[in-house]
């Protein structure tokens, strides 16, 4: 590991900036206190280490300082310290690795310099960002290597390297030796230690006693969220009375007095530092993001077995069960098997369904921690659901395609014009689309890949008992005929069967069990194949941006520090 020393000395940052806390207190939602009139300053080019007992409030006070999260009560301002010039950067580190697994660290890297650096930057200035933070965190040696493939404290520090590309004046680490061996984690607090003596602040959260002896400053939380102490961690011990670190866990109670409160000092931020917005570079515009998230979905789904193993196996598994299951020449006007007939059509309705939504599931659930770190300073989310859509589609097109085309070439579907066929192709595409959409949606809404799994048999089943296939439309009971309305499937199966003229082939194919389906399913196929086109990408719309507002929910933007200023009780 290099450290910032002065063959690194491009680590530096261009503008340190200076963090206040006064009288900060945060509200659980269920109106308990996490934290209590807590007021701190972060300090250029010092180290500071939060720590407390589980359940203290160490990431919640983590998060209000870095403007992840806002504070109920008091303030948190920032002055950058030489006055003019543009704000710097914050960096923020959670506990969760926010670097995609499937890619090599450097390519990875080049992404994120790409997404964070301002709109512009050329590839040689990127290229040159990424090799910077790889020698500062001695990862250059694991440059090709593919993320995952990482060791847990390599992996630490590639996030770090993450957040070092844009020269962060303030970096926030949430447990960053957490799961590391101790000869691994002191190295991390070391390399840390460099970066805040080349001007960064620092601020880490930990539960290891022996971090706290490397850092400047030590803010020790009350289990009740309080700030009990805070100065260098020589004193810290002596401060309660007992011999070591350790014992400190054990003396602080909810009844330790709080820290005399004095405020953050006389060098508080000045009257412009408070009303003056951040002023970031201009970052990537919403095209240029939709352009570069649309070529590193494609480079992650591409290195991933399972994504690679599901996206092409699925089609392949369903066409040949399709063809396993179904004989030839159900659609034949001289000896019709009108009942197959009408299953296959639901059956190809509900495969494009199925594909779509099985590739849209595990799409945003699987890469959260990464996509709620960048919407923080970077990320716009339209750009984001639409990349994803960009990426799938067309796969998704070419299965529908291989599904139609084999079951013709079997003699499932009947001979017929290339205009039905395109019909049909375009119907299957839109299933597959909305079908895609739900599926991201799905995505946004669960928190882990787990969860994910669990929505498909949920959203599967509905799909299939009130699509009309097996119960016409006509003959639900009413809850069933309102539901089928929000049903993709059925809009699919239906544009399918007027597509293909099913209602002809009932009404005058020579099988005597034609007039009867007929009457069964009323005027299901009778309609324009368009009306089910236009429902299906009406869903499509809806979906997308459903997935879009709950991620806009789940992952807000960081508040520009200066600004989080609430009233003081
Ligand atoms: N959004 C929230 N809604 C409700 N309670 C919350 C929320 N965020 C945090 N808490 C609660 O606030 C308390 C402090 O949480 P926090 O994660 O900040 O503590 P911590 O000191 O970092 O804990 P640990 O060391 O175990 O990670 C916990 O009891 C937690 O359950």
């Amino acid at each position: 590991m290099q450290g910032f020393d002065e063959t690194t000395r491009s680590g530096a940052v261009a503008v340190p900036a200076r963090i206040v806390a006064r009288g900060v207190g945060v509200v659980a939602r269920g109106g308990g206190e996490i934290l209590r009139g807590i007021s701190l300053a972060v300090e250029p080019g010092r180290l500071l280490a939060l720590a407390g007992s589980s359940g203290a409030g160490k990431t919640t006070l983590l998060e209000v300082l870095a403007g992840v999260r806002a504070p109920d009560r008091g303030t948190v301002l920032r002055a950058d310290v030489p006055a003019g010039g543009s704000q710097a950067e914050l960096g923020f580190v959670p506990q969760d690795d926010i670097i995609h697994r499937d890619l090599p660290l450097a390519r990875t890297l080049a992404y994120a310099a790409r997404l964070r650096l301002p709109a512009g930057t050329g590839s040689a200035e990127v290229q040159s960002a990424v090799d910077r933070v790889l020698d500062a965190l001695g990862l250059t040696g694991r440059a090709g290597v593919r993320v995952g493939l990482l060791s847990g404290g390599e992996r630490k520090r590639a996030s770090i390297a993450v957040e070092l590309l844009t020269r962060p004046a303030v970096l926030f680490l949430d447990e960053p030796t957490s799961g590391l061996d101790p000869a691994t984690g002191a190295e991390l607090i070391t390399l840390l230690r460099d970066l805040s003596r080349r001007g960064t602040a620092v601020v880490l959260t930990t539960h290891t006693p022996a971090d706290l002896s490397r850092c400047d400053t030590v803010g020790f939380l009350s289990p009740d969220g309080r700030l009990v102490h805070l100065g260098p961690p020589e004193g810290l011990s002596a401060h309660f009375g007992v011999d070591t670190v350790e014992e400190v866990y054990g003396v602080v109670t909810a009844d330790t007095p709080d820290l005399a409160d004095e405020g953050p000092g006389a060098d508080e931020p000045t009257a412009e530092a408070r009303s003056a917005p951040a002023q970031p570079p201009r970052p990537l515009g919403a095209l240029g993001q939709w352009a570069l998230l649309t070529r590193r979905s494609a480079d992650i789904m591409i290195r991933n077995r399972l994504s690679v193993a599901v996206l092409a196996g699925s089609p392949v598994m369903i066409v040949i069960m399709f063809v396993m299951l179904f004989r030839a020449g159900a659609f034949d006007p001289a000896d019709p098997s009108p009942g197959t007939a009408a299953m296959i059509l639901f059956w190809i309705a509900f495969g494009a369904f199925f594909f779509g939504l099985t590739y849209g599931l595990l799409q945003i659930c699987t890469e959260i921690a990464v996509v709620r770190r960048e919407r923080l300073t970077v990320l716009r989310l339209g750009p984001y659901v639409l990349a994803k859509a960009t990426v799938l589609l067309p796969v998704l097109a070419a299965a529908d395609a291989l599904l139609l085309a084999v079951l013709r070439a079997l003699d499932r579907l009947p001979a017929a014009g290339w205009s039905v066929y395109g019909s049909l192709f375009a119907t299957t595409v839109l299933a597959s689309a909305a079908a895609l959409a739900l599926g991201l949606l799905a995505s946004a809404a669960v928190s882990e890949p787990g969860q994910a799994t669990l929505m498909l048999p949920l959203l599967c089943f509905p799909q299939v008992l009130f699509s009309g296939a097996f119960v016409p439309v006509p003959q639900m009971a009413w809850p069933g005929w309102a539901l089928s309305w929000a049903m993709t499937n059925r809009w699919a199966f239906e544009s399918l069967g007027s597509g293909i003229g099913l209602n002809a082939l009932w009404a005058h194919g020579r099988s005597p069990l034609g007039p009867p389906l007929l009457a069964s399913y009323g005027d299901t196929f009778g309609g324009p194949t368009a009306r089910g086109w236009i429902w299906l990408a009406g869903f499509t719309v809806l979906f997308l941006t459903g997935a879009w507002a709950l991620l806009a929910r789940s992952c807000p933007r960081a508040r520009a520090v200066a600004e989080t200023a609430a009233p003081s009780p």
